[in-house]
């Protein structure tokens, strides 16, 4: 049985005419004697009616103290909607189609309400309706906890849900749907100039996805990545070919340039909303430890750590701002906080131990006046801080400056 997981995002469902053309999708596997697995999201974006953000700001309008228990379940009802359409458009084209939740795709979580993490998947019930040959479409983004409370996989987990039944069905290939031509060389939205990336390496994604593009969620690089699963990105307007990701080339293939792309850095992410943190405290001040414990036991993420003698800096989510503000005055810290800031990362498995890249990234930056006010690495990454009003000039000089432009086309 070779089956093909196709997950269609909020973008992609969002109305009749493009319910049709999912269905016409997953129907063209069927007919080619395939079996599909429609993976779909809640239906359109902000202030549409049955957006997940609608169903959010409805528990908020109402009662601002939602636990999160019910906030997931209330949550989840917009990828049921999704998915009972999406059935019935599919039948309505004369094909056998089925309707499950994430309990009844057998999708068992832990009970970390938000971000329930996927502890086991049983497809049992998968497998017996893809027997019976009917399309069966599934709700992304919600799983079943072993207490058998509903829950969800954090913003964006639909592309979770894909990769992790595509992993669970042992499907050949992971189809992600959305409203762009693949996986490009930065946001479409903001750079004009930006270049589909024909075929990328899971870690390239994983590194872009992690530092803000949007088009796929890391976790689910993540999964394919351990499976050794193909994911394929396509642009549900057009039948371009999209961008496919799996291994990184050999090193023989690279020197022989099979299936590798020659530029240094393969794309460019941007993430808004982050506060940098400065605390002016010694290491061997006690008030140290009860800051590290604070911040654990909020839940509150930080990044771009650097801790110095003197100093302490990092960076958070501006949704995190309350509680640090909380955090810092309970102890009376000296510290200072700077919103409103971007963070950009240059992505590139060629780029360790490549001398010059960060001069590269400086001079641009600083040509254009624009501040570095933080920077960060990793092997294949390089990330500045800055001010997020030069964000665009940023954006549009590093991806001229390392040969993204269109006009540059992306060759593999
Ligand atoms: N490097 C990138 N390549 C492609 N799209 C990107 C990139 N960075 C950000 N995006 C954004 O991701 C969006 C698709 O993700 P999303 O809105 O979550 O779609 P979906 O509804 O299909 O899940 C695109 O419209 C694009 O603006
Ligand atoms: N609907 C959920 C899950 C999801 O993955 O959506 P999308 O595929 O539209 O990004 C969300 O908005 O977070």
């Amino acid at each position: 049985m070779e089956i093909v997981v196709q997950k269609f995002g909020g973008t992609s469902v969002a109305s009749k005419e493009l319910r049709d053309k999912v269905a016409n999708k997953a129907i063209q596997i069927k007919a080619s004697g395939k079996y599909p697995v429609v993976i779909v999201s809640a239906i359109g974006r902000k202030g549409d009616p049955y957006s997940t953000d609608t169903l959010i700001s409805l528990s908020q309008t109402i009662y601002p103290e939602f636990s999160s228990r019910e906030l997931d379940m209330l949550m989840s009802c917009g990828e049921t909607i999704s998915a009972v359409l999406m059935a019935n458009t599919i039948k309505s084209k004369g094909y056998d189609a089925v309707a499950l939740t994430g309990f009844q795709a057998g999708i068992i979580t832990n009970s970390n309400f938000g971000a329930a993490e996927v502890e086991n998947v049983n497809t049992k019930n998968i497998i017996n309706y893809l027997k019976k040959d009917k399309i069966v479409v599934i709700t992304g983004f919600q799983g079943i906890s072993k207490d058998g409370d509903i829950t969800t996989l954090g913003r964006g987990g639909s592309d979770t849900s894909a990769a992790i039944l595509g992993e669970a069905l042992k499907a050949n290939v992971v189809e992600i749907y959305t409203d762009v031509d693949g996986v490009m060389t930065a946001d479409p939205r903001l750079i004009s100039e930006a270049n589909v990336i024909e075929s990328l390496c899971y870690e390239e994604v994983y590194q872009m996805a992690r530092c803000g593009a949007k088009v796929i969620h890391p976790k689910a690089v993540e999964i394919a990545e351990r499976s050794n699963m193909t994911l394929k990105v396509k642009n549900i307007f057009n039948d371009t070919n999209g961008t496919i990701i799996n291994n990184r080339p050999s090193y023989s293939n690279i020197r022989k340039n099979v299936n590798h792309h020659k530029k240094l850095i393969t794309a460019i992410a941007h993430m808004n909303g982050i506060v940098q943190v400065v605390i002016n405290i010694n290491s061997e001040d006690e008030k140290n430890d009860y800051l590290l414990k604070e911040l654990t036991d909020n839940k509150v993420s930080i990044d771009m750590i650097n801790f110095f003698d003197d100093r302490k800096i990092f960076t958070i989510n501006e949704e995190d701002l309350k509680v640090i503000n909380k955090v810092l005055d309970k102890y009376n810290f000296d510290y200072s906080l700077r919103s409103n800031c971007s963070k950009v990362t240059i992505i590139g498995y060629k780029i360790h131990g490549v001398p010059g890249v960060m001069a590269r990234l400086a001079r641009t930056l600083n040509k254009g006046n624009i501040k570095i006010l933080q920077s960060s690495d990793s092997n294949t990454t390089i990330s500045c801080l800055i001010n997020s009003d030069n964000l665009l000039k940023a954006l549009k000089t590093l991806h001229k400056e390392f040969d993204l432009n269109r006009e540059n086309k992306f060759e593999n």
